[in-house]
């Protein structure tokens, strides 16, 4: 194809579905120049998510994390997740005090089980040993269980986390990809704002009721609602970076034993996360979050209020048309979506209390 880049902005004023195609020639630093607008309105209260969607070995991972740390990459080659962290911790430290907070958490989907792979009971890193979290209850109730929040001073501590949980994450060789992502993984970055005036700071030590054990809780946590006087106790907004699993064709592939176990829990997950997409789409009543485990996970960027943004990740190669074909068959159903105009919460900058 004839790699084009252009612009196109559809709907209504309040929505803004954005088109955007990058060559091989584009650099991560350009891709990252498309998102960097959305670390802006994190701190401006909005939910955002990011997902990279495509098959095997067309390069989510190194968009979204850069190329492995093993090999020793330039600074230039680093993906979303490094600049985001840099860009959020740069636009916190020119906001006025009292400056927000910032906590991370770190899951893996993997065979519809999800890991907590910043979990301080896992075992040593690499060793494959990662906590699961227990299934949340059949009762319709959202997740019940949350995953270990770290609070974070810095770009830099906050990489070192993801870092390690990356060091847990299944990956497996396989005949596309010799070091292929064997599941779903989600950072989350909660920004949570400081005190407003009148709150005393000894509040944003209380223990949120869904905060585990061990848990540096004043960094993470959901809003809470404004106390009686109107005043917001603490706002936060999310940030979650999807890397998803690669899908796949078992022949392709060669995919055998657990191999092939986890292909077709990976292209399960992503057939559920499609039929959301369609459901939304389709603006039916009923959208089916809880098939899978990571429709639930991202049901609030799905179908809330969130910022979301879908990059697809394409093989220019022939040999891979059917799977490019289906990926951008999955693009072309998110971009049927609309949900209206994204929410923005008590923002997180100091001094910034409104919503629109
Ligand atoms: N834009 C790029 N420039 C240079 N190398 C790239 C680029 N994109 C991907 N690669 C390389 O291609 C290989 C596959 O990429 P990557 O691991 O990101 O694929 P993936 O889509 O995450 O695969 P899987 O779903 O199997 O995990 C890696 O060696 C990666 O470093």
């Amino acid at each position: 194809p004839s790699w084009c880049a252009g612009r196109q902005e559809l709907g209504a004023a309040h929505y803004a579905l954005v088109l955007l195609v990058y060559g091989p020639a584009d650099s991560q630093g350009e891709v990252f120049g498309d998102v960097r607008p959305l670390l802006t309105s994190l701190l401006d209260g909005y939910n955002v998510c990011v997902v990279a969607y495509g098959q095997t070995g067309s390069g989510k991972s190194y968009t979204m994390l850069g190329p492995p740390a093993k090999g020793g990459a330039p600074p230039s080659d680093a993906g979303i997740v490094p600049r985001a962290a840099e860009e959020l911790f740069r636009l916190i430290a020119e906001s006025p005090p009292p400056r927000p907070q910032v906590g991370v958490s770190v899951v893996e989907v993997y065979n519809n089980d999800v890991f907590d792979l910043l979990a301080k009971d896992s075992r040593a890193p690499g060793s494959g040993a990662r906590r699961g979290l227990p299934a949340a209850a059949g009762d319709g109730r959202k997740e019940a269980t949350t995953p270990t929040c770290e609070a974070v001073g810095s770009a830099s501590e906050l990489l070192r986390l993801v870092r390690g949980g990356l060091r847990r994450r299944a990956t497996h060789a396989t005949l596309v990809h010799e070091d292929s992502s064997r599941s779903h993984l989600i950072v989350t970055v909660t920004v949570t704002t400081a005190p407003g005036p009148g709150v005393s700071a000894a509040s944003l030590l209380l223990p949120h009721p869904a905060a585990g054990a061990g848990r540096r809780r004043s960094a993470c946590g959901p809003a809470r609602p404004p106390d009686p006087a109107g005043r917001a106790e603490r706002a936060s907004a999310q940030l979650q970076l999807v890397d998803l699993a690669g899908s796949e064709c078992a022949g392709v592939s060669g995919a055998a034993g657990s191999a092939l176990r986890e292909a077709s829990w990976i292209n399960r997950s992503l057939a559920a996360l499609a039929d959301v997409l369609g459901a939304l789409a389709e603006r039916r009543g009923h959208v089916p979050y809880r098939n899978s485990r990571l429709t639930r996970l991202l049901q609030d960027s799905l179908g809330g209020d969130a910022k979301f943004l879908v990059i697809l990740c394409v093989s220019p190669g022939q040999r891979r048309l059917a799977q490019t074909l289906q990926g951008l068959g999955f693009g072309a159903r998110a971009r049927q979506v609309e949900r209206g105009p994204a929410r923005r919460r008590p923002s997180a900058r100091a001094g910034e209390g409104s919503t629109g």
